[in-house]
Formats: structure tokens, C-alpha cells, sequence
């Protein structure tokens, strides 16, 4: 399989501040790739460095073999590349089907059969159609924030820690929407909580203070506890 996003030493920084010194993987299409690490180690920046969201000052980005780096966000996101932020980047005051409507980039058989497909698989998004997204839900918002990023073609999506302030049982059905996109689309996934990701993730990186410093098959890790309690605090 081909590495469909390839991040090789690239360093990005916050203003003044250099955040990722040495960010190194590879996604190959069809894949769950997942980002793991401790709180401030650094997954979110390099989401938002792929996304051309802060400035990368070292190193390469690639997709689909071409270079992504020093493009502009809407440049990249018009590669087939979309992004669902921690802080899920819906319209409060625009209703769900609005919010669906001004994330569509076009509409066509493709991206209404892709609207359909979603709506199938979050039918309280069809239910709330009509409701202002501040008024969703903290799963209604983050289905919401997924789905946007979805009913575009995006080849490749970067999601960052959907789990977050969710209720177990929302979780599930969240990384369970997750699992079967993954039939469909690329997906690198920031997640803090193991236990799901470990049950969609393919392949794992884990980045620690602004550097990865250990890869895998996600089979693997579940069995390695040292590594799981040293950079995860898992045990
Ligand atoms: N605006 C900012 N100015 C300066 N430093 C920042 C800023 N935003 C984040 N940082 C720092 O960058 C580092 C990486 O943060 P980042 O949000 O990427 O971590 P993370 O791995 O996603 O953590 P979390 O799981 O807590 O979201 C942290 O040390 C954080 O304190």
C-alpha cells in the first residue's frame, strides 16, 4: 500500500515557541493511523501544522507524494484533506443542516450520497435538523463535526480526540461511526482515550515532548505494558 501522508523531522512552532522538534510518520491509505502521547506532548500542533495551521519551519509534509508544506489551510484542504478540531468547529447560531450545507464544497450524486450515508449512521443529526448547533449535545456536536469533515470527497481526515467530554456510551457509538468511514477513508486519529483507540487504530505513533519516539502495529502495543505505562501512563 502506498504512504498516502508523510511527515518526515518536520518541526513546527507555535509564535516563538518551537512545540514539535521532530515529527516522523507515515499513513498508508485505507488505514487508522493513531497519535498517541500524554497531555501537551504534541498531537494537536501537528494536526494543525498538517493543516498548514501553524507554520512548519523544518522538515517535510507530503500528500499523495506531493509537497503540502508552506501551503495555505484552504489550499490543503482543497487536496482532499479535512480537518474535525478538538474544539469541533461548528457554527452555534447555524442550524445542522446549515452547518452540513456551508461545509459542503460542492453538491453532487457523490456528496449527496455521502450526506446520506452519514445521516444513516447519525440519525439524531436528521432529527435535529432544523436545531442550532450550540443547542446539539456534546455527541450530537462532535457526530455534527464529523460529518462535516466527511460529506466533502476527503480522501484523507484528521480528527482530534473525538472522545473528548463524552459519555462512555456516546464514545462508542462516536469511534463506531469512526470504524466504518475507515471502509471509505484515510483517517489519522489524535486520541487520548486507549481503550478506543486501540480498537480502530491499525498502526500507532506515539509523540512525546514534540518528537515520535515509537511506532507500531496497534496488535503490538496492546500487549506491550512498559511502553503503555512509560510514554501513556497506562498500566
Ligand atoms: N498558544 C500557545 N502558546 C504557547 N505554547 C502553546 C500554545 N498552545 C499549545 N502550546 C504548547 O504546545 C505543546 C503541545 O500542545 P498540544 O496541544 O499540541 O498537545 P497535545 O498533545 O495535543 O495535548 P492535549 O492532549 O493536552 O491536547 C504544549 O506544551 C502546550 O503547552
Amino acid at each position: 500500500m502506498s504512504d498516502f501522508l508523510e511527515l518526515r523531522h518536520m518541526k513546527a512552532n507555535i509564535e516563538q515557541y518551537h512545540i514539535l522538534h521532530d515529527i516522523t510518520f507515515r499513513v498508508p491509505k485505507g488505514e487508522v493511523t493513531v497519535l498517541l502521547g500524554r497531555n501537551g506532548a504534541g498531537k494537536t500542533t501537528t494536526l494543525r501544522s498538517i493543516m498548514g495551521l501553524n507554520p512548519v519551519v523544518g522538515g517535510s509534509l507530503t500528500f499523495k507524494g506531493e509537497s503540502i508544506r508552506n501551503l495555505k489551510p484552504h489550499q490543503i484542504a482543497n487536496k482532499g484533506i479535512g480537518y474535525v478540531p478538538e474544539d469541533q468547529g461548528i457554527f452555534y447560531d447555524l442550524t445542522v443542516g446549515e452547518n452540513m450545507r456551508v461545509a459542503m464544497k460542492k453538491e453532487n450524486g457523490e456528496t449527496k450520497a455521502r450526506m446520506e450515508w452519514i445521516l444513516d449512521l447519525f440519525p439524531d443529526l436528521k432529527k435535529f435538523w432544523n436545531k442550532p448547533g450550540g443547542q446539539l449535545s456534546g455527541g450530537q456536536k462532535q457526530m455534527l463535526a464529523i460529518s462535516r469533515a466527511y460529506v466533502n470527497d476527503n480522501e484523507l481526515l484528521l480528527i482530534d480526540e473525538p472522545s473528548k467530554g463524552l459519555a462512555p456510551i456516546v464514545v462508542e457509538k462516536v469511534m463506531e461511526s469512526i470504524h466504518q468511514m475507515k471502509e471509505q477513508t484515510t483517517i489519522v486519529l489524535v486520541e487520548q482515550n486507549f481503550m478506543m483507540a486501540s480498537g480502530i487504530g491499525d498502526r500507532f505513533y506515539i509523540i512525546d515532548d514534540g518528537q515520535t519516539v515509537q511506532s507500531g502495529q496497534m496488535n503490538e502495543l496492546k500487549q506491550d505494558g512498559v511502553l503503555l505505562q512509560k510514554y501513556l501512563g497506562i498500566s
